[in-house]
């Protein structure tokens, strides 16, 4: 079996350390003999409907995130919300996240559009949330990773949180959320990189792409003994960090 990835603006949206999720993604399928190919497509570059079994988005600066918004509005954003939805995974991150919603508005220059695959909005605040986090999910348990932005996002009737923040600011510092949910899709602010640390999420994105593509798929269990070690004392520093 093989799974292609999409590394959407692996190329520009690339500062925060995002691009340890997709070696995550494909270290753990080749761990299980399952080839991994990783393609990076950038500004300008068609995306093709049916060929991705994944798509991964990491976090960007504002400056980017500008070229970026208006290359995945119009049809490239709509084919990438036509692949969501007929339940392709996706994982993004922080500035990748926000420009899924329906918009972005930065400290400066003009609100950027998203694409409103998750029904949510992000408006920049005034202090920058940086920080370690914890967050509690009902589907991964407890989740840990780093944030660092400015945008506080807001959730609408039509999403889900992807926790609630037990350490940390979230979404927006105030609703206690963090991140969306939908279909097989996941936004958040979770940096650090957020899978190796995370492997639940990591497992369900790829059980999600080969289920897809394959049908039925048994993923067979990994030895995640270091994770779950790493992750329990990285919350424990968390809350320590209170
Ligand atoms: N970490 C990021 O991707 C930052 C996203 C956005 N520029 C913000 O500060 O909210």
């Amino acid at each position: 079996m093989k799974l292609t990835i999409c590394w959407l603006y692996g190329s520009t949206m690339n500062i925060y350390g995002d691009r340890g999720n997709v070696l995550a993604l494909a270290q753990r399928c080749r761990w299980r003999g399952i080839e991994a190919e990783v393609v990076t497509l950038g500004v300008g570059e068609p995306l093709e409907a049916g060929r991705y079994d994944l798509f991964f988005w990491g976090g960007g600066q504002d400056r980017e995130q500008v070229a970026v918004a208006a290359d995945i509005s119009g049809p490239k954003g709509e084919v990438l919300r036509a692949e969501v939805e007929a339940g392709v995974p996706l994982l993004a991150v922080c500035g990748g996240y926000q420009l899924l919603g329906r918009f972005y508005r930065p400290h400066d220059g003009p609100e950027l559009p998203g694409i409103g695959l998750f029904d949510a909005w992000t408006i920049a605040g005034n202090e920058r949330f940086i920080g370690n986090i914890v967050v509690d999910s009902d589907e991964f348990g407890e989740v840990v990773g780093f944030e660092n932005h400015s945008g506080r996002t807001y959730l609408g009737p039509g999403a889900r949180p992807l926790g609630r923040v037990r350490v940390g600011r979230g979404n927006n510092g105030e609703d206690g959320t963090e991140g969306c949910r939908y279909r097989n899709a996941i936004g958040c602010y979770l940096h650090g990189a957020l899978l190796p640390k995370n492997p639940a999420i990591a497992d369900f994105l790829i059980a999600a792409a080969l289920r897809r593509r394959y049908g039925e798929v048994t993923l067979s269990p990994l030895d995640d003994t270091i994770e779950a070690a790493a992750r329990a004392a990285a919350v424990q520093r968390a809350v320590g960090t209170r």
